[in-house]
């Protein structure tokens, strides 16, 4: 097998290069290169490593044909287009850990070097101005600290602010009553919390709901003298009302580590008194660096060589130990959607995966996008699990999942059902010896077959004579069967008969077949 190959475009911590050769990937690592670069290049590969440089645009996706997963050695993926990554069956996976302790302390620092203006005394000082009497700050003891998204790095602030005899009140329109007093703090809207915060710390990630969640109108409603921290996404504050609010003198301080343009290599807001920033250094840590260089390796290198999913933002997770357990699932799961997919020509507004016995103890959702993978390649050679459940929610298709544990004929079954114009069809497959694909039943008969390479369904009326005269077509036309698997509803009723042909079957051949005495439908598989 070939080694699956990652390239690392952003700088990190050499520990990542470390554990993708430890755990089987070829690695390069490629920084600063332009997106025209990095276009160019991406197609030879199957993972790509990433911290906040790199911006995975449609267009590198585009390019990327090889490419199977991005792995973000951070938090926020606002750098990463990921509806595109999706619709590509690209799966985009984050470390959302790893830097959140680091983040947070770094959003305390800001707020203090904010309450006694550290950076400005540290320059003045140095230039010989011994500044004694131009500082005067203030404690941030029994202040008032209002922390706009109370996630992962929010409840660390939370806690720290908490440790420095801080108020801290909270809106985040997810935070429940039940965590806000576990976390110690007081939920409040928005208004609420622009009304009575001292200080204002932003730790939402940037999304089309908390963009400029910080705008003019916001800004406007803050208690003068306010003080505002942003270590998350430049794009949360209006920068040009901050300037504003800064030069009349009603905001009394502003501490970015992050810009709406990055790198800001210039700024309104530079030079502006109780301005202060960082160059994005949130995550800058030798701890958290290091944390989120092992972990996205880790993850990476876990997809690419055993399948594993873990943190991934657009598909469910898998852990190295199910996904071994899963596989045979999976490709029944895949091999019976494409079955249903192959043979319905209707609309469909509703599939449903029924799972039972074995099956049930194992995690539905991959088996899940398995199905709908396979339903829906037929009309698109794209699908794949990623984008499965993604493409099903576009175009409207309701998809259901039941359960029974107790076991019916089978010890394992995966059934799936969709709704048609002519009524409900389902198709039911199980494992032999827990590996081996197996088709079950099929539209109400039962008809025991392996799905594979290509095959041929008919359904024709139970008849003496029929076999030997699609056997004769077949041998005429120089076909050769490999597997013969017949089931019928009933003796004379309709038969099904699935054929396991060792070469494609042509439409003139199927023409033929369709005009047998008895024959309803003839149809060409392949899967
Ligand atoms: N400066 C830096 O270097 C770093 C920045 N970050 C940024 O920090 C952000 C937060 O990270 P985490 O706390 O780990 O994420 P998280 O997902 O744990 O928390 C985000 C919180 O924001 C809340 N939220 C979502 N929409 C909201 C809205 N409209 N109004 C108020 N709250 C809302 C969510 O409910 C959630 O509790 C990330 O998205 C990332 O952009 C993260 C790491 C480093
Ligand atoms: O990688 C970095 O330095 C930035 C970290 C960050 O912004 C994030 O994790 O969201």
């Amino acid at each position: 097998m070939t080694k699956p190959k990652v390239l690392i475009s952003d700088k990190m911590d050499p520990n990542a290069t470390r554990i993708f050769q430890e755990r089987g990937c070829d690695v390069d690592v490629i920084t600063g290169e332009t997106p025209e670069e990095l276009i160019a290049r991406i197609g030879q590969y199957d993972g790509l490593a990433i911290r906040s440089s790199t911006k995975v645009t449609k267009a590198v996706l585009d390019a990327a044909t090889n490419l199977k997963v991005v792995g973000r050695a951070g938090i926020g993926v606002d750098n990463v287009d990921i509806p595109a990554a999706s619709a590509q069956g690209v799966v985009v996976m984050n470390t959302p850990f790893g830097n959140s302790i680091t983040t947070a302390e770094h959003a305390i620092a800001l707020m203090f070097a904010l309450a006694r203006q550290l950076p400005e005394a540290n320059a003045q000082t140095q230039a010989g101005l011994w500044p004694k009497n131009g500082f005067m700050g203030v404690e941030v003891t029994g202040k008032t600290l209002g922390l706009i998204g109370a996630g992962n790095i929010g409840s660390i602030v939370a806690s720290r602010a908490l440790g420095l005899k801080m108020k801290v009140v909270a809106f985040d329109p997810f935070l429940t009553p039940e965590r806000a007093v576990e976390m110690g703090v007081e939920k409040v809207d928005l208004d609420g919390l622009l009304s009575r915060a001292d200080f204002i710390t932003l730790h939402t990630p940037l999304t089309d709901q908390t963009r400029n969640i910080l705008s003019a109108e916001n800004l406007a409603k803050t208690k003068k003298g306010v003080r505002i921290v942003n270590c998350a996404r430049g794009g949360l504050i209006d920068e040009a009302a901050l300037k504003a609010g800064l030069d009349s003198g009603h905001i009394a301080g502003a501490a970015l580590d992050v810009f709406q343009t990055e790198p800001a290599k210039d700024s309104p807001l530079f030079g502006t008194p109780g301005f202060i920033c960082t160059p994005h250094l949130g995550a800058s840590t030798t701890e958290a660096q290091v944390n989120v260089a092992l972990q996205v390796a880790e993850q990476m290198a876990d997809f690419l060589v055993n399948g594993g999913v873990t943190n991934a933002l657009n598909m469910p997770s898998l852990s190295a130990e199910e996904a071994p357990k899963l596989k045979p699932y999976m490709a029944l799961a895949e091999k019976l959607g494409s079955l249903v997919g192959q043979l319905t020509r209707d609309s469909v507004p509703r599939i449903s995966i029924h799972t039972e016995g074995a099956a049930t103890e194992l995690n539905g959702k991959p088996i899940t996008a398995a199905v709908l993978a396979g339903f829906m390649r037929v009309q698109s050679a794209t699908v794949n699990m990623v984008n499965a459940p993604f493409l099903a929610k576009d175009r409207g298709l309701e998809v259901r999942e039941v359960k029974t544990e107790r076991e019916g004929d089978y010890h394992t079954l995966i059934r799936v059902s969709v709704k048609t114009e002519a009524g409900e069809r389902s198709v039911a497959g199980t494992l032999f010896n827990n590996v081996e694909p197996r088709l079950v039943e099929m539209f109400g008969i039962k008809v025991e077959a392996e799905l594979t390479g290509h095959m041929m369904y008919i359904v024709n009326e139970d008849a003496p004579g029929f076999i030997g005269r699609i056997g004769t077509l077949l041998g005429e036309s120089g076909i050769n069967i490999g597997t013969f698997n017949l089931g019928r509803r009933n003796a004379g009723g309709e038969a099904v008969l699935l054929l396991s042909v060792d070469s494609p079957v042509s439409a003139e051949v199927l023409e033929k077949a369709q005009r047998l005495p008895g024959v309803k439908t003839v149809k060409a598989l392949s899967f």
